[in-house]
This record gives structure tokens, C-alpha cells and sequence, in this order.
């Protein structure tokens, strides 16, 4: 569904993929491992465009999309929630959901916004809540309830779980494996908890200082070669 094929990017003057090569399959969960600054952000943001790669070529479905702006990505069936669970503060979490549902026709809006919440019980509670006074965890849950509204294909995840309290933590991560399991979406995710990587993904791509290290399918045989890839 994804491939990146050996993709250079970086930031300015400062290189950071180098050769970069990731694919994401039609369904299940792809998972991009690595410590702080091993480029996993970047790696994410050059797939949905809203970084150039200098070389190398980005494929959805068969398209090349390497030149084209995230906005027709996104309409292509792609998704990004980035790091740092981010909404509109100001408007409340139902408001939140309607802006991103405007964009579709009239009719199926409503289904689209019950849909999301459906997906995020918690969310319910605090429908009319500023998304600015939520939670770490509902925030995050809003950012992804929010990317779903779009109907994407692929949603891209970066770190969705991070800093967010361990009994949400369970929450998130049971709704990723359910979208990807029983919805058959395909979800490319950076994370650094390698356990719930290993258990639910069906591949794993290890980045150390922008380069692929290790790569292989997920299962907890899996551990070792990661944890060496690592070096934990
Ligand atoms: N906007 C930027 N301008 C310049 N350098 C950047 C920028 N963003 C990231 N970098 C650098 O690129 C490298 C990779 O960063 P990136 O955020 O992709 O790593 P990461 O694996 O996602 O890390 P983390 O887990 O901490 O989010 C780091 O050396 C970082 O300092």
C-alpha cells in the first residue's frame, strides 16, 4: 500500500533519512522502531509530504505521490496524527469533530462524527468540553478520532500513546489493533514501546541515526533481533 523506497531527507542542511526503505501493507500494523532522534517523526512526515525527501520516491496504492502536498495525500486515503495530541484548544471536542466532518457531503457527516465516537467512549463524556481542558489521553483519543473522520486507508500514527496514563494507554492501543484488525486499515506507527509493537504488528522497520537496521515480522520471537538492533 506504502513503499518508501531509499528516501533521503532531513531538515535545511541537515540530512537525517539516508536511503530510507519502508513498506506498509493493505492492512495490520506496520510499527517504525527506534530511540529519540533516530528519525521516526521524519520518516512519518516525509510519507504524508509535509517534508520533501531530497531523493528517493514515495508510492500509495501504486501512485507516485513523492511530489504531491499533503492535502492531496489525505485525499488519496491518508492520514496523520502527529506527536502531541493537537486540536483546535478552543473549540469543544464535538466542534473538533464537525470541522473535520464539513469536509464531507452533508448527508453522511453525522454517520462520521458517531462513527469516530464510537470508536472512543470516553470521548462522549466531554462532547462538549473545550479539546484545550481535556486530558493527555482524551486529547489523543480526539486526534485520532478526528484523522478517522477523513476515511482514510492508511492512518500514520506518531508516538500515539506517549506520556498518556497507562489505563488510556490500554484504551488506545485495543482501538489500533481493532481498526486494523477488524476494519482492515492499514495503520504505519512510531513508537518506542517496542512491547506493544512486537505483539500487534505484522512488520517491524528498526531507524538508527535515519538508517533501516533491522526489519522483519512482528511476534514476540521477534524480540531479541530488536532489542539487539536497539542495543537495550
Ligand atoms: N525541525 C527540525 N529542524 C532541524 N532538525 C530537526 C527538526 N526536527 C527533527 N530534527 C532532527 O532530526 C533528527 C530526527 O528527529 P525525529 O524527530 O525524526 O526523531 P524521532 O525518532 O521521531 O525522535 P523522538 O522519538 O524523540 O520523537 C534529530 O536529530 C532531530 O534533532
Amino acid at each position: 500500500m506504502l513503499e518508501i523506497t531509499d528516501v533521503e531527507a532531513g531538515y535545511d542542511r541537515t540530512r537525517v533519512l539516508h536511503g530510507v526503505n519502508i513498506s506498509a501493507s493493505e492492512s495490520g500494523i506496520t510499527a517504525v522502531l527506534g530511540h529519540n532522534g533516530a528519525g521516526k517523526t521524519t520518516v512519518l512526515r516525509t510519507a504524508i509530504g509535509l517534508l520533501r525527501p531530497t531523493s528517493g520516491r514515495i508510492r500509495f496504492l501504486g501512485e507516485d505521490i513523492t511530489h504531491l502536498a499533503p492535502n492531496a495525500r489525505v485525499a488519496r486515503g491518508m492520514a496523520y496524527v502527529p506527536q502531541g495530541q493537537q486540536s483546535f484548544e478552543q473549540l469543544s471536542t464535538l466542534e473538533n469533530l464537525q470541522v473535520v466532518a464539513d469536509q464531507k457531503a452533508a448527508a453522511r457527516r453525522r454517520m462520521l462524527v458517531d462513527d469516530a465516537l464510537g470508536r472512543f467512549p470516553a470521548l462522549e463524556a466531554v462532547l462538549h468540553k473545550k479539546a484545550g481542558l481535556l486530558s493527555g489521553g482524551q486529547r489523543q483519543q480526539l486526534a485520532i478520532a478526528r484523522a478517522l473522520i477523513t476515511e482514510p486507508k492508511l492512518l500514520i500514527l506518531d508516538e500515539p500513546t506517549e506520556g498518556i496514563q497507562p489505563s488510556v494507554v490500554a484504551e488506545i492501543e485495543r482501538t489500533i489493533v481493532e481498526l486494523s484488525r477488524s476494519e482492515g486499515l492499514s495503520v504505519l506507527l512510531a513508537i518506542q514501546h517496542i512491547g506493544f509493537a512486537l505483539s500487534e504488528a505484522e512488520r517491524y522497520f528498526v531507524l538508527a541515526s535515519g538508517q533501516i537496521t533491522r526489519t522483519g515480522d512482528g511476534g514476540a520471537s521477534a524480540q531479541s533481533d530488536v532489542l539487539e538492533a536497539m542495543a537495550i
